[in-house]
């Protein structure tokens, strides 16, 4: 019998605490409803009684207890211990949310320890709320976050540790350099249909719609399977909108960005599928989609570009990376890169949401619809200093103008939201 996990949620003194996880059948409940009602009554008291029962009375137990019990919750001495004192040569790496520490847990296992800045003016009950809730979300294709910690004043995210390095350093690497040779088309394909499958999660079956916002080859971490993660997902949830640091990260030139969301903050789903369409566009080319990087078409500035234009000309086999000839399947790679350029239409609404996207990767290749043109923002950027940058097209395709988008206009941004939501009634936006 297939069964599924059913959450059961108590709100309690304003939070939402999920103490439990109830099976159910997947086909509906059981036709003896006198037994389905008898055990989960007898289930229910079981759980409210820590809150509500006689032997409590008056005792509240609150969030971190809880929490603690279902040890999510890491005190902060056991972090200071697994990272041997944030030691520097523990350090993973720095990304825009603080630094990274590869620890061990006295029960052996490896974890990654983010330590955010400390900029943030979230609350520490809302992180905890927030942290808790993401460690609940659990995939294959999705790092696990194990914990979390608040201390003073500093913010600490515990996750699965993941072996293998992430893809853009494998997929970027210079020419010549053996782990991208090791990274052949199966491989590739593997790590796209990986990638949507966790997104297809996050977007439609985790608790709560989750919009990663960040997908990018640095954002996908491999196993010591070459099994892909998706890493960092739980950051556009933990930090708020108007957040300093975010809008820091926001503002930089993002190529994987969507154009309604880059130029005006509309945020959807759609968005994510764009950023995949660019990542698998990388993979199937091995170059990134960046303005720096350079191209063999000198009419495209992007990769996406030079993807469209192949595309026009019915030549699209020509952005497959050199790489790959001996170990790709050419049907499947054409495949590839129509799906690549469906998910970066500039029309959200005409992109394919990640249950076509996963749909479509599992069957062998068919013809799919054609696809529009892509949608390439051009974004100017406040760097992380906040200079403004100048990365600027000419505009010629796309359609999306140049933009900035920093704190004001991510206020601006809010207020376009609402109107692109009319227009874009079938979207959810967070
Ligand atoms: N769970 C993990 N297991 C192993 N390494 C990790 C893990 N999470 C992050 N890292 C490594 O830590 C480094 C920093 O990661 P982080 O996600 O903070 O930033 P980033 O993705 O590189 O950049 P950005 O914050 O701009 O997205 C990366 O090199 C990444 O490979």
């Amino acid at each position: 019998m297939i069964r599924k996990a059913i959450q059961v949620r108590f709100t309690f003194a304003g939070h939402i605490c999920r103490p439990a996880i109830l099976i159910a059948s997947d086909r509906g409940f059981p036709s003896d409803s006198s037994s389905l009602m008898k055990k989960p009554k007898k289930l229910l008291e079981s759980l409210i009684k820590p809150f509500f029962g006689s032997k409590n009375e008056g005792k509240k137990e609150d969030l971190e207890a809880i929490a603690a019990k279902e040890q999510k919750v890491f005190r902060y001495e056991t972090l200071v211990a697994a990272t041997r004192n944030f030691n520097p040569k523990q350090k993973l790496g720095e990304g825009g949310f603080g630094p990274v520490f590869k620890g061990l847990l006295e029960d052996g296992r490896e974890v990654a320890v983010k330590r955010l800045g400390r900029s943030s003016r979230q609350g520490s009950r809302e992180f905890q709320n927030e942290a808790m809730l993401l460690s609940t979300v659990q995939h294959r294709n999705v790092v696990t976050l194990h914990g979390y910690c608040a201390h003073a004043d500093e913010q600490l995210l515990v996750y699965e540790y993941v072996p293998n390095e992430s893809l853009d350093k494998l997929l970027f690497s210079k020419e010549g350099n053996s782990k991208k040779v090791e990274l052949e088309w199966k491989l590739r394909y593997q790590v796209m249909v990986g990638v949507a499958r966790g997104l297809l999660y996050l977007h439609e079956d985790a608790h709560t719609t989750i919009i990663h916002r960040d997908i990018k080859a640095s954002n996908i971490l491999l196993d010591d399977r070459w099994v892909p993660k998706i890493a960092d997902f739980g950051m556009a949830r933990l930090f708020p909108e108007d957040q300093t640091h975010v809008n820091t990260r926001i503002a930089g030139t993002n190529s994987y960005m969507a154009p309604e969301y880059a130029m005006h903050g509309f945020l959807s789903t759609k968005a994510d599928v764009f950023s995949f369409g660019v990542l698998v566009l990388e993979l199937v080319s091995g170059r990134k989609n960046s303005a720096f990087s350079p191209l063999p078409d000198p009419d495209a500035d992007s990769l996406l570009e030079w993807a469209w234009n192949l595309h026009k000309k019915g030549q699209t086999l020509e952005l497959m990376d050199p790489a790959l000839v001996p170990t790709a399947d050419v049907e499947q790679v054409a495949m590839c890169i129509q799906v690549g350029l469906l998910c970066t239409q500039r029309d959200p609404k005409l992109r394919p949401d990640m249950k076509r996207v996963v749909m479509i990767l599992s069957r062998k290749p068919s013809i799919l619809q054609e696809p529009t043109q892509p949608g390439i923002p051009r974004t100017r950027f406040l760097s992380s200093h906040g200079t403004r940058g100048s990365r600027t097209g000419s505009g010629s395709s796309g359609g999306a103008s140049s933009s900035t988008v920093n704190s004001a206009s991510t206020s601006a941004a809010t207020t376009s939201t609402a109107r692109y939501h009319s227009s874009y009634q079938e979207h959810r936006p967070v």
